[in-house]
C-alpha cells in the first residue's frame, strides 16, 4: 500500500450547529428563569385566590417543572461542542506494520439468538478487510450451548469458502445472510467478469444453504439437550478447525484469520456478571493466545456490514496526536431491521445522531457496548503520562501487586504490557501447556480476591456495563472518539416490539440509575475527575430515567385539577401565558430541528416524542424501583437477553406501523390508566367551562389534555377501535378505568 502523507484523520468542529444550539440554550434558559420567577412570586405573593388546594397543586407543579429544566440543563452539555470527524485509511502504513486485532463476539441463549445469525456475525468479522494472520476472533459462548460449538465449526468451514469468494470479487457486503439477501433484491452489483462471478456465487451460495441446513439440522435432533440451561458447566475452549479435514480443503489454502470458541465455566454459586464477565474471561484469555493491542468488541447480533472498519479506526488509534490517551474508536450502532416509520424509536437517534457528537467535542462518547475498537491497554490501568511508552516493561511493578490486581496466572502477567504476540518458543508453542493456563484463566473463581470488573477490565457495577465501564476510563483520563462512515460500518437487530422495547429499556434505565444513586453518580464522583461538561452528559444519561417523575406529574396533577376546576395555569389575558406556551413551543422545536438537522423526518420526531411519553410512564419508573430494589439489596441485578427471533405477525404490524400492545399488565396498565384520566379530564373540564365558565382560567390544562390524548392515539385506538390481537385487552381497559378513577378521587379528595 501506497504510503501517502497527510493526517490521518481531521476534526470538525459544526460550527453552524454550535450557534444555533448555544443561542437556543441562552433563550431557553432565559425563558425557564422567568417560569421559576413566575411560580416562586406565586408563593411570596399575598394573593386572596391562594386556596390551599391550589398551592399544594402549584407547589408539586413548580417541583416537576425544576426537575424537568435540571435534566434539560444537564443534556445542554451534549450540544455545547459537537464535532465530525473524518478518516483517511489510504494513508495508513503498509500491511506488515498495522497492529494486530482481536475480535470479540458474545452470545448467549441460543433460543433467544439464533445460531445462524451469530455465525453470520462471526463470519463477517472474519472477513474484514485486515491482515488475516493479524485477526483473531473469539466466540463467547454463555449459553455453553454445543449447537453453539457446533454451529462454530461449521461457520469455519463455510468461511473458507467465503473468504477468499470475498477476497477475489472485491465483496463489499461481507455478512453473508446480508449478501445474499442483497443479492436476491438486485441490489448486489457483479464484480469481475460476470459469469465466472456468477457460478462462484452459485457454488458458494450453496455452501452457505448446505451451512444453515447442517446448524439447522443439528438444532432439531439436540432439541431439549440439557447442556441448554448453560448455567453449570466447566470452560471449554476450542481452537476452532472447521469439520472438514484441511486436505478436502486443497483448493482453498488462503491463510485465514483464526477462530476460538470460548464457554467460560459456570456454576449456580458463582455471580458471572453477564456480558462484562463474559468480556473479562475473553480479554484474559486472549491475553495468553494473540494478545493484540487493540479488540473489537461486537454483540452477536451486530454483524460487519463494511471490511473497512478495522482500517478506519486504526486511523485514529495510530495517530500519535490522539494515541496517547485514546482508548476507543465508537462507531454508531446501527439496525438492519428498521422500519420507514420505527414507531418505537429503535434506531436510538439521540444517542448515535446527536449526542455522541457532542460529546466527541469533549472527552468522546460514551463506549456503547458493540461497535467499537478498544485499545486493550485501557481496561488494564490508567493513559501513561510520558512520552506514548506502550511496552513498559514490568520492572516498574511489584509481582504481587499486579497478583491482587490481575489473579494469580503468571503467564497472563507477564504479556499484560506486551504489545506482541507470546511468541511460539513460549507457552503459545506449547499448547498442552496453554491449554491448561487457558482452563484456569476461564474458571469461575479466577477473578475471586482480584480487581477484576472494579479497577481493571469490563466494570461489573451495573447491568449497563458498556455506560458504567466507559464512566470510569474516562475518569482515569482516556478519551474515545466517535466515527460515523457514510456506509454504516455494522448493522444490528433492533427491537421491534413493544414488549421487548420495554424490557430492554428496563435493564437500561436499571443499569442507569444504578450508577446515579450509587457513590459513583457522575455528577460528583465525574465532576471531580473529568471536565464538567463530560460529567453532565454522564449524569444526564444516569438520571434520564428521572424523567418518570416529572412526567407523571404532567400526566395527572394538572388534569386532577381541571376536574376540581383548580387553576394551576396562568389566564388566557395574562401575557404570563406567553411564556408558558413559548418554553412548550420552544423545547419542541429545538427538538424538532435536531432530529430534521439529523437526516430524520418529522414522523420520527413524533415518535421520539411519544416513546418518550410512553417510557417515562413505564420503564423508566420500574428502571428506577428495579435500581433502588437492587441498591438495598432486595433483589439481584439480572440481565435478560434481548429476544432476536422474528415473530412474523408482529413484524407485520411493525412494518405497518401498528402499535403491537402484547406486553405484560405491568407495562400497559399505568400506560392506560393515564390515557383514561386525560380523556376523562378534557371532557369533564370542557363540560365543566361550557357549564360553569372559568374558560379564561383551565384553557393552558385543556389543552395539555388535549395534547397528551393526540400523542397517544394509538393507545385510544387500540383500547376502543382495533379488534386483532396487538389490541389492548378488554381487562386491562377496565382495570386501568377503575384505576384512573381512584386516583381521580383520590387526588380529588386530598385537594379538597
Ligand atoms: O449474560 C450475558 C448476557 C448477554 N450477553 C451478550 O451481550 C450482548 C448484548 O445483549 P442483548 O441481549 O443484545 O442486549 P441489548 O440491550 O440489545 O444490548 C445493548 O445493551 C447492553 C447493555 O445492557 C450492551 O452490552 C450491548 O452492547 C448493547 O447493544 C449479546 O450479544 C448477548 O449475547 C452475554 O454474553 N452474557
Ligand atoms: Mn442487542
Amino acid at each position: 500500500m501506497e504510503h501517502s502523507s497527510g493526517p490521518l484523520n481531521l476534526c470538525h468542529v459544526l460550527t453552524k450547529s454550535i450557534i444555533i444550539n448555544r443561542t437556543h440554550m441562552l433563550v431557553h434558559a432565559t425563558a425557564l428563569s422567568a417560569l421559576i420567577y413566575y411560580r416562586a412570586s406565586f408563593f411570596f405573593s399575598e394573593s386572596k385566590s391562594r386556596d390551599r388546594a391550589t398551592t399544594l397543586a402549584c407547589l408539586t407543579m413548580f417541583l416537576a417543572e425544576l426537575g424537568l429544566s435540571f435534566l434539560w440543563l444537564l443534556s445542554q452539555a451534549f450540544r455545547w461542542r459537537p464535532v465530525r470527524r473524518t478518516a483517511f485509511p489510504k494513508r495508513l502504513p503498509e500491511d506488515k506494520e498495522l497492529p494486530p486485532i482481536d475480535v470479540f463476539v458474545c452470545t448467549a441463549d441460543p433460543d433467544k439468538e439464533p445460531t445462524v445469525d451469530v455465525m453470520n456475525t462471526v463470519v463477517s468479522a472474519m472477513a474484514l478487510d485486515y491482515p488475516p494472520e493479524k485477526l483473531h476472533v473469539y466466540l463467547s459462548d454463555d449459553g455453553g450451548s454445543t449447537l453453539t460449538l457446533h454451529g462454530t465449526r461449521e461457520a469455519y468451514d463455510f468461511a473458507r469458502w467465503w473468504l477468499p469468494f470475498c477476497k477475489r470479487y472485491g465483496i463489499k457486503t461481507r455478512c453473508p445472510k446480508a449478501f445474499f439477501k442483497e443479492e436476491e433484491d438486485g441490489e448486489g452489483i457483479g464484480m469481475s467478469s460476470e459469469n465466472e462471478f456468477g457460478s462462484e456465487k452459485k457454488i458458494v451460495k450453496e455452501k452457505y444453504e448446505l451451512f444453515k441446513e447442517r446448524v439447522n439440522e443439528y438444532r432439531k435432533r439436540h432439541r431439549g439437550d440439557s447442556s441448554h440451561t448453560g448455567r453449570d458447566h466447566p470452560p471449554t475452549i476450542e481452537v476452532v478447525r472447521g469439520n472438514v479435514p484441511d486436505e478436502v480443503m486443497q483448493a482453498h489454502r488462503d491463510p485465514m484469520p483464526k477462530l476460538i470458541y470460548v464457554s467460560r465455566e459456570k456454576r449456580p454459586s458463582h455471580h458471572h456478571h453477564f456480558k462484562a464477565g463474559a468480556l473479562n474471561v475473553l480479554l484474559r484469555l486472549s491475553g495468553v493466545m494473540s494478545n493484540s493491542p487493540y479488540i473489537l468488541v461486537l454483540d452477536c447480533d451486530m454483524y460487519c456490514n463494511d471490511p473497512s472498519s478495522a482500517r478506519q479506526a486504526m486511523c485514529f488509534h495510530l495517530d500519535p496526536r490522539l494515541s496517547p490517551s485514546l482508548m476507543l474508536v465508537q462507531f454508531p450502532q446501527m439496525f438492519h431491521n428498521i422500519s420507514e416509520n420505527d414507531i418505537y424509536d429503535s434506531k436510538l437517534r439521540p444517542y448515535f445522531w446527536t449526542g455522541w457528537y457532542g460529546m466527541d467535542g469533549l472527552k468522546g462518547p460514551v463506549l456503547s457496548g458493540t461497535c467499537f475498537y478498544i485499545k486493550r491497554e485501557s481496561l488494564y490501568r490508567k493513559p501513561v503520562q510520558e512520552g506514548n511508552s506502550f511496552s513498559v516493561d514490568l520492572t516498574g511493578f511489584d509481582l504481587m501487586d499486579l497478583k491482587k490486581l490481575f489473579g494469580h496466572s503468571n503467564e497472563f502477567i507477564k504479556y499484560l504490557w506486551q504489545k506482541e504476540k507470546p511468541s511460539k518458543n513460549t507457552i503459545a508453542g506449547d499448547s498442552a501447556a496453554l491449554m491448561k493456563e487457558t482452563q484456569v484463566l476461564t474458571s469461575c473463581g479466577y477473578e475471586n480476591g482480584t480487581k477484576w470488573g472494579q479497577e481493571v477490565g469490563f466494570m461489573y457495577n451495573s447491568v449497563v456495563e458498556d455506560y458504567f465501564t466507559s464512566f470510569t476510563l474516562h475518569c482515569k483520563g482516556w478519551t474515545s472518539v466517535f466515527y460515523t462512515p457514510s456506509k454504516p460500518q455494522f448493522l444490528g437487530t433492533a427491537t421491534t416490539n413493544l414488549n421487548d422495547m420495554l424490557i430492554q429499556g428496563m435493564r437500561w434505565y436499571s443499569g442507569l440509575s444504578q450508577v446515579g444513586i450509587s457513590r459513583f453518580c457522575p455528577l460528583i464522583y465525574g465532576s471531580l475527575r473529568m471536565p464538567i461538561l463530560q460529567s453532565m452528559c454522564y449524569a444526564e444519561l444516569s438520571l434520564l430515567p428521572l424523567h418518570c417523575l416529572p412526567i407523571c406529574c404532567f400526566a395527572t396533577i394538572p388534569q386532577i385539577c381541571l376536574v376540581n376546576g383548580i387553576s394551576i395555569y396562568p389566564e388566557v389575558s395574562s401575557s404570563y401565558i406567553m411564556l408558558f406556551a413559548f418554553i412548550f413551543l420552544s423545547s419542541l422545536c429545538k427538538h424538532l430541528y435536531e432530529v430534521v438537522a439529523s437526516g430524520h423526518s418529522v414522523q420520527t420526531f413524533w415518535n421520539e416524542q411519544r416513546i418518550w411519553m410512553i417510557k417515562s410512564t413505564t420503564c423508566y419508573v420500574y428502571g428506577t424501583i428495579d435500581a433502588i430494589m437492587t441498591q438495598i439489596g432486595m433483589r439481584t441485578a439480572s440481565f435478560l437477553p434481548t429476544n432476536k427471533v422474528d415473530d412474523d405477525e408482529q413484524s407485520k404490524r411493525y412494518e405497518m406501523g401498528i402499535f403491537d400492545f402484547q406486553t405484560s399488565i405491568m407495562f400497559l396498565s399505568p400506560m392506560v390508566t393515564l390515557v383514561i384520566l386525560n380523556m376523562a379530564s378534557f371532557f369533564g373540564g370542557v363540560a365543566r367551562v361550557l357549564t360553569l365558565g372559568d374558560f379564561d382560567k383551565l384553557f393552558m390544562q385543556i389543552a395539555l389534555s388535549l395534547f397528551v390524548l393526540v400523542m397517544s392515539y394509538p393507545v385510544i385506538e387500540a383500547m376502543v377501535l382495533r379488534t386483532d390481537k396487538g389490541r389492548i385487552p378488554r381487562s386491562v381497559t377496565i382495570l386501568s378505568a377503575f384505576l384512573s378513577l381512584v386516583l381521580l378521587l383520590l387526588g380529588s379528595s386530598f385537594l379538597m
